[in-house]
């Protein structure tokens, strides 16, 4: 019976041609799927392959490294244009570009091995940072590879940053460089009331020698500091200077801009990149006059905005094994909570003023290295008066900025000193 019909359709050439082209193609298909099992064994097997995310602290150094591996061999790159100003006041904004390797798949070679780069980008919906990797695939199974890779890139994006401070800011949850690494402010370029520099300098010093002192009690090993005080009275550059001076990067955040929320900033304090400062600037802002309002619902995503008890929380969670320091700073202290300043969290507060006229007599022989003594006592009688006139103080930001409009000669100086309170 099934005899005779195996018979009849197989002597029935339409069926027989259906039949080959099925037979055909489900052998194709066979093929292509089976080749596709073998090239997975085959990388599992014979490659290795290691994934960079962007939220990954090597990931700038890596492309940098990689950029200068295919110089020779690849004409793709992307270009990443930085905008840099280094501390000297009549320094002008310069452009700077480096090259790293285009989004796309690029080969080097690498110890006698091929190497295969693959970056990609993917657009984040919510918000609208696109996610980055970068993807290495070689021949073996040798993880050594990768390591050396990792460490070369690391050596020399640290030789190109000696001399340099690196700022980190965050974008949601994480921290990324910001613009190119600054020229190390020097500290005898902040000018601050005599010994306050100084003190803060001895206090890091102690902390970051003194681990054991802290592991000893059983104290958690991180030191907390505040600079509060009127606006554009050093308190940024003298923290800028310390990070320089103790060879440490900073973390800054500030928290009356954006969208902070409890969690958000708990995420961002427990992966801080390590040896560096963190600074949170106008701490006041974090918590003092906030109403929650309806457009907040949108902006935060639905999440509540930072409270006092999730600034606290984040604040204690803060340990690292090489001691975590952190600046805080503000213009309003009496707005601060006081569980916010308590010793523990705060352990060394440093008010930073107006000028004094010790102060104006510094920075008046540093911008005018040839100003006589006459001139120096002359200039601080006329601050004298004019402060005394207008009961108003001077900062230091303003003071660099009328010397910055006079910077020719210090007779314009004495010409112009009626606007300097205008500044
Ligand atoms: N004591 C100082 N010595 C030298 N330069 C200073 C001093 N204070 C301010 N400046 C200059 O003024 C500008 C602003 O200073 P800075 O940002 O450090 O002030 P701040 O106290 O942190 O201000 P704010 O409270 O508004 O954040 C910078 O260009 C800095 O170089």
């Amino acid at each position: 019976m099934l005899s005779d019909l195996v018979a009849t359709l197989s002597s029935n050439p339409y069926f027989g041609a259906g039949a080959g082209l099925i037979g055909i193609g489900t052998a194709l298909a066979v093929l292509r799927r089976s080749s596709q099992y073998g090239l997975i064994f085959f990388r599992r097997q014979f490659m290795i392959t290691l994934e960079v995310p962007n939220n990954d602290i090597s990931y700038t150094w890596l492309l940098q490294w990689i950029s200068h591996q295919l110089r020779d061999s690849s004409r793709h790159f992307s270009a990443r244009t930085t905008l840099v100003k280094n501390d000297e006041p009549s320094s002008r904004i310069q452009a700077s570009y480096t090259f790293v390797p285009s989004v796309g798949t690029h080969y080097f070679r690498y110890k006698g091995k091929f190497v295969k780069v693959e970056r990609t980008r993917e657009q984040m919906i919510n918000s609208g940072v696109p996610f980055e990797s970068v993807q290495l695939t070689a021949f073996g199974q040798d993880r050594q590879i990768y390591i050396d890779m990792l460490e070369k890139a690391r050596d020399a994006a640290l030789l190109a940053n000696e001399g340099k401070t690196l700022v980190y800011v965050p974008t949601i949850n994480e921290w990324h460089l910001f613009g190119r690494p600054r020229r190390k402010r020097p500290l005898n370029s902040v000018i601050l009331n005599k010994g306050v520099l100084e003190g803060l300098i001895k206090d890091v010093e102690h902390f970051l020698s003194n681990p054991q002192w802290y592991i000893d009690r059983g104290i958690p090993y991180r030191r907390g500091y505040l600079l509060h005080g009127p606006p554009g009275s050093g308190k940024t550059s003298a923290i800028m200077a310390l990070a320089g001076h103790f060879d440490l990067s900073i973390s800054t955040l500030n928290l009356s801009q954006g969208t902070m929320t409890d969690d958000r900033l708990q995420q961002l304090l427990s992966n801080v990149p390590e040896e560096s400062i963190i600074l949170l600037e106008d701490i006041d802002a974090a918590t003092v006059g906030r109403h929650y309002e309806k457009e907040d619902n949108i902006r935060y995503q639905g999440m509540k905005p930072l409270t006092l008890s999730g600034l606290l929380n984040a604040l204690d969670g803060v340990i690292s094994a090489e001691g975590r320091i952190i600046f805080m700073t503000t213009n309003f202290i009496e707005r601060l909570d006081p569980a916010l300043i308590r010793p523990g969290r705060v352990d060394h507060k440093e008010y930073i003023g107006p000028l004094t006229s010790n102060q104006v007599e510094r920075m008046l022989t540093r911008f005018y290295p040839q100003s006589t003594h006459n001139e120096i006592n002359q200039f601080l009688t006329q601050i004298e008066q004019l402060t005394d006139n207008y009961s108003k103080q001077l900062s230091a930001a303003q003071l660099q900025g009328f010397f910055m409009h006079n910077k020719d000669s210090i007779k314009d100086v004495f010409a112009n000193v009626n606007q300097l309170l205008c500044l």
